[in-house]
């Protein structure tokens, strides 16, 4: 045991209270089971720790952290301490990672930031910091990422000279000025929300547009730790068959282990911490990719500790819920058979996670490694309008009234219209289908899992959910057009319609598809037959539904050139019910205060809750 940082750590932890109890056991070893700390190689220190959300409150007790003199990354983000930023701090001359947002910190920022000099990135952010941003800075040739957003910073940003920058946030703080020279490539959104003026941009240097807010919290040097712990593990393990990334990684989101589980009994066993294997394939141009405004903080590696949950294998991969250490719940896809490259794969992710618009669910990160593609989602707590429709095994269906989907209905073919806008209008959704279906803070439909067609190669088998929504000429070009986001569109308001699934089976053997079946029935002139016997008891709606049932089947005609087109069908749509029209939005943005106040809820509607749940 490093026994001089342990006493350290002890002292720490008694003297800040706490909300969530730590393992920290005198009498068990730090390295071994302590949660939140990792150290060096040969045992001798203490070299991170990290506890976001352990609830500390109160200011961080002084001579305390300030003994672990070998500490590189230190995080104690998403707690709520309070008091200045601790001045002994300055002992810690290794730092290279320090996360201290979403806390209540106040008073000045540390005027030398220059006895750190390997930080490599700091996030500040979300506190109550005051004072100006000291010049001290400039100093800092490591810095990669800054994020001072959301404090009380004022006067004028000085000329900070750092290299290696790549990520600046200087949002929300009362700073004002001129924007200086040195700071000009960043974009403009890095500087929102202050009294700043872009003046002096010069026409040679224009502010680079907004880009992606990248994580990174990798230590440079941890690399070799981790191998060489790693290594260790191997040969003390003998498991070298069980060192499969996607193998851990599965283990890892598949499992719900408790967190004194993940520290203690696995290492000792000899089996790794996630953590520690997604090193071996993580290289320095492998990371999770924020997406601008996204208010998420966490890494690769929370996630990978995250405990977590299947919801479901679909077509492109598998999607799990997984929680955080901090509570935070989100939504990480697995994508299988991606055929893109990384440039590509990066490209297209670039475009879906561009879109902000009140009905497309927002891609809020991604990660890119040659084992592991993944990408993270808010998490919606009511489920996906297919479970409210068809109910998931074990669980209620939601009744949905005619005004639920109708907004439904609406919601997701803005959401449709506005994929299809994109990238010069060339954008294909690629899986229209109501579980990629949510509902928005308005209850209002919300589209989801858009843009991979084109980077995989997967292909529903024939007989399944999601091959009912498949437009026939799809079966032989493989190949998803916006003609044929418009046919899955077709099926999705026939199953609003009738409360049917794409794909079912009869009492016998047979199985039916959702289209053909109502081709039939409505042939036979039964139309009426057509419709969910819920909807039934709802008066005065048949109107309504004879006509959207029209605009259902002009999308699932046989022919892509005679399909309307989706903004068409927005248009068509809100003509059924003529009050909808006054709630539309055609703002790319997702700004909840622009938008009108929600609609009343619908009285059968058993759903109360916010639909994400963040
Ligand atoms: N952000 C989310 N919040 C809540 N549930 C989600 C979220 N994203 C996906 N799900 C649910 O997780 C399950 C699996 O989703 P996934 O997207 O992997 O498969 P799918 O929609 O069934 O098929 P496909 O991959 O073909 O789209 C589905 O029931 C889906 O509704």
């Amino acid at each position: 045991d490093p026994v001089q940082d342990k006493r350290a750590l002890l002292d720490f932890v008694k003297k800040l209270p706490h909300s969530r109890s730590l393992n920290w056991n005198v009498t068990s070893p730090v390295c071994h089971y302590w949660t939140g700390i990792t150290c060096s190689d040969d045992e001798s220190r203490v070299i991170a720790v990290r506890l976001p959300g352990v609830g500390f409150h109160g200011p961080i007790p002084a001579n305390t952290l300030s003994r672990l003199t070998g500490l590189q990354i230190l995080s104690l983000r998403s707690n709520r301490i309070t008091g200045d930023f601790p001045s002994d701090f300055s002992n810690l001359s290794n730092l290279s990672y320090l996360y201290l947002q979403f806390n209540n910190f106040s008073g000045p920022l540390p005027s030398n930031f220059s006895v750190w000099k390997n930080l490599t990135f700091v996030n500040l952010s979300n506190n109550g910091f005051n004072g100006s941003i000291p010049f001290s800075l400039s100093n800092m040739t490591e810095l990669t990422g800054l994020n001072l957003a959301n404090n009380s910073l004022s006067g004028e940003i000085p000329d900070l000279q750092m290299p290696k920058l790549q990520i600046l946030n200087l949002s929300n703080n009362n700073l004002s000025g001129s924007l200086p020279k040195s700071l000009q490539r960043f974009p403009s959104s890095s500087f929102l929300g202050n009294n700043i003026s872009f003046e002096s941009s010069s026409p040679n240097n224009p502010p680079v547009p907004p880009t992606l807010l990248v994580s990174n919290d990798k230590p440079k040097n941890s690399k070799g730790l981790r191998e060489a712990a790693l290594l260790g593990i191997i040969i003390a393990g003998g498991l070298l068959g069980l060192l499969a990334f996607g193998f851990l990684i599965l283990v890892c989101f598949s499992r719900r282990k408790s967190k004194d589980d993940e520290y203690s009994g696995d290492r000792q066993k000899g089996r790794m911490s996630p953590e520690k294997v997604i090193s071996r394939t993580q290289d320095a141009n492998n990371r999770l990719v924020f997406f601008e405004g996204c208010h998420y903080a966490f890494d690769l590696e929370d996630l990978l500790r995250a405990s977590a949950e299947v919801l479901g294998k679909g077509t492109f991969g598998t999607a799990y819920k997984a929680i955080l250490e901090d509570a935070t719940t989100v939504v990480v896809k697995r994508l299988k058979d991606v055929n893109a490259g990384k440039r590509d794969f990066e490209q297209q992710m670039e475009i879906v996670g561009g879109i902000r618009h009140e009905n497309v669910v927002e891609l809020k990160a991604y990660y890119y490694s040659k084992d592991e593609k993944l990408m993270v989602y808010d998490f919606f707590s009511q489920g996906s309008v297919s479970a409210m429709l068809h109910g998931k095994r074990g669980e209620e269906k939601t009744p949905l009234d005619w005004d639920s989907r109708l907004r439904i209905a609406v919601g997701a073919a803005r959401g449709i219209a506005r994929v299809h806008a994109e990238n010069g209008g060339k954008l294909v959704h690629g899986n229209v289908k109501s579980s990629n279906i949510f509902l928005n803070s308005r209850q209002y439909g919300c589209v989801s899992d858009l843009g991979l067609a084109t980077i995989t190669s997967s292909l529903a088998p024939p007989i399944s959910r999601a091959a009912g929504y498949r437009a026939p000429e799809v079966t032989d070009t493989r190949k998803a057009t916006q003609a044929s986001d418009v046919f899955s569109f077709g099926v999705v308001l026939l199953e609003l319609l009738t409360g049917k699934s794409p794909i079912h089976a009869t009492g016998g053997e047979e199985i039916v598809h959702l289209v053909r079946w109502v081709h039939s029935v409505v042939r036979e002139e039964w139309t009426a037959e057509v419709f969910d016997v819920e909807l039934m008891r709802y008066p005065n709606i048949e109107e309504e539904m004879v006509e959207m049932l029209q605009i259902a089947l002009s999308c699932v005609t046989r022919i892509p050139d005679q399909r309307p087109k989706m903004s068409e069908i927005v248009t068509m749509i809100e003509s059924v019910r003529p009050m909808e029209a006054e709630n539309r939005r055609s703002s790319t943005t997702r700004s909840e205060s622009s938008m009108p106040p929600p609609p009343p809820p619908p009285p059968q509607a058993v759903v109360t809750e916010n639909s994400t749940s963040q």
